[in-house]
Parts: C-alpha cells; sequence; structure tokens
C-alpha cells in the first residue's frame, strides 16, 4: 500500500495532507511528532506549516472526548498538527482545504457542500462548506475575549486582545509598520495568560468599517508550534473580532476584509458566531519514498 500524500494551502498557509480514511496508514504511534517535523521540513521534507490527517472520527481515540453528542454527526476528522508535530485544537484554514480534499478525492459527494457538512476537530464539530470560485467556508463559532495581554518583539511592547477561537489567540492592534517587525522569532508573551502558548497577531487598521462598508484590516502572525506564517484563518476571525471590538461598547457585528501576506480572507462577525471565507488549493499529489522513510 503506498503512502500518499497532497500539498496544499490556504492562502499560501500551506500543509501536507495525508488521507487515511480508515485510520490504518497514520496512526498515532507512526505519525508521531518527529515524523511531523520531517514532513514539515522545507528543504529535506516536503515542506509545510502543518499536517492535515484526513480520517474518520471513529478511528480517533480523543475524538469521543472532544465531539461528544457531536460524535456521530462527524463522519470526518481533521487531525491537524503544527509543524513542530503539536496538536492544535482549531485551524481555519486548513479546515478549508480539508474539505477541498474529501471532494476531490472523491469521499465527499460535492452536493454535500453547499450547506456545508459537520467535520471534527480538538476544538468540537465544526460546520464547513463549498462557496463561489474555488472558496469555501466555516462557521468557527463565537470569538472568545478572556483579558488583556502583552506582546515583546525586539524591545517594542505590544498591548494586544486574548481571544479564543478554540485556539489562543493574541490580537495587538498596532500604528507601527508591520514590515519592519522582526518576526523570526517567538514574540514574548505573559505565560500565565497562556499556559499553552499562543498565536500572535500585529494588526493595523486601514478602515474601521462604516454602515455601507466592510471593516478592512492587515495582519502579520506568528504562529504556536510553527513561526510566522503567509496566513492565519483562526487569527483572521481572532483579528475581525478584535477590530470590531475596539471601535464599540456594542455587541460585535460586522464583516471584516482581513488581508494577509499571502492573501485576503473576509470574516462575518456577530455575537452569535464567527464565519471565514476564503479560498483553498490543492498544488500537488504524490507518494513518500521507502528510502525517505526508511522504512
Ligand atoms: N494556521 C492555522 C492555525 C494553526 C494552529 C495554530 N498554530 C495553533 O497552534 O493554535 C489557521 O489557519 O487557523
Amino acid at each position: 500500500m503506498s503512502d500518499r500524500f497532497l500539498l496544499g494551502h490556504g492562502t499560501e498557509n500551506d500543509f501536507v495532507v495525508l488521507p487515511d480514511p480508515d485510520g490504518d496508514r497514520w496512526p498515532e504511534d507512526r505519525l508521531g511528532a518527529a515524523l511531523v517535523q520531517r514532513l514539515c521540513e522545507r528543504r529535506s521534507g516536503l515542506g509545510g506549516d502543518g499536517v492535515l490527517r484526513v480520517v474518520r472520527s471513529r478511528h480517533v481515540p480523543d475524538a469521543p472526548a472532544v465531539l461528544g453528542e457531536h460524535l456521530d454527526a462527524c463522519e470526518w476528522f481533521m487531525d491537524h498538527r503544527n509543524a513542530d508535530g503539536s496538536h492544535a485544537e482549531m485551524c481555519g484554514n486548513g479546515i478549508r482545504l480539508f474539505l477541498h480534499v474529501l471532494v476531490t478525492e472523491g469521499l465527499l459527494d460535492r452536493s454535500a457542500c453547499a450547506e456545508g457538512v459537520l467535520v471534527g476537530t480538538r476544538g468540537g464539530p465544526r460546520r464547513v462548506g463549498a462557496g463561489p470560485g474555488g472558496t469555501y467556508w466555516v462557521d468557527m463559532g463565537p470569538a472568545r475575549p478572556f483579558g488583556r495581554g502583552e506582546a515583546t518583539v525586539a524591545g517594542q511592547v505590544f498591548g494586544g486582545q486574548a481571544v479564543s477561537m478554540g485556539n489562543p489567540h493574541l490580537v495587538c492592534l498596532t500604528d507601527a509598520d508591520l514590515d519592519a517587525l522582526d518576526l523570526t522569532r517567538r514574540p514574548a508573551f505573559d505565560a500565565a495568560l497562556f499556559p499553552d502558548g499562543v498565536n500572535v497577531e500585529f494588526v493595523r487598521v486601514l478602515a474601521a468599517g462604516t454602515e455601507g462598508a466592510d471593516a478592512h484590516v492587515r495582519l502579520r502572525v506568528h504562529e504556536r508550534g510553527v513561526g510566522e506564517t503567509r496566513s492565519c484563518g483562526t487569527g483572521a476571525c481572532a483579528t475581525a473580532y478584535a477590530a470590531l471590538a475596539a471601535g464599540s461598547e456594542e455587541p460585535q457585528r460586522g464583516t471584516v476584509v482581513v488581508d494577509v501576506p499571502g492573501g485576503r480572507l473576509t470574516v462575518d462577525v456577530s455575537p452569535e458566531t464567527t464565519v471565514l471565507r476564503g479560498p483553498a488549493v490543492v498544488v500537488a499529489t504524490g507518494e513518500l519514498t521507502r528510502e525517505w522513510l526508511g522504512t
């Protein structure tokens, strides 16, 4: 049996995708942190910000605990790993690519995508569907603020809003020149507020948004378990919430256009939920060699 892979991305947040519908190709004891790191290595591996294992929920040992009563409704599970091998609760770019792969691999009928399908994640179930022109949407649930924090980059301190999208974010709105930030190293942050680490967003608000026009922001992100990436879907959602919250005492509601280095995402925010929209692309498919795997 072959060890097939796909390479794909959502706004240049790129992933190695491993089809494993029946959970027998890449069980946890085979796809350990060391192999994930090797796969994501850009020179000696395939290269990626993370790995997505495409597996049925019933083959994932964690699934009953994280999906609870929704287990039976989620046929598929996005088993996400960061490039360092750690698990993340949620990945907004990855889950759009995940649905795209289910369709292109013939594991899901395209007609099921119009109204969306529930996909299991370690952050719980998420509804994902297909939109126009190669785009996908995902209902991420409500943004949950949990305090204020600080990030420090090369001695420069940025105040930010802590927001959970299932995974933790610190959104720092700033007038500083985003291009001048050195994100080659992890920003320092308050470990008491973020005991499991944090994804840090640096955001410039380009337009605050009015009754008739969407808000517009620009974002750079340093991701937990990866480093700087070209895009972060959950980060875009946390950013959209924080950008709207900064301008108002009212419950947050509105659409925010989020420009990331790898493209453009759109986020609809309401008190009830957050909907992320953006592209997903499969770049290549292939097969891992025995020589590289060492098996
Ligand atoms: N790039 C992802 C987020 C991936 C997980 C993140 N690094 C974490 O550890 O929480 C996205 O598009 O949301």
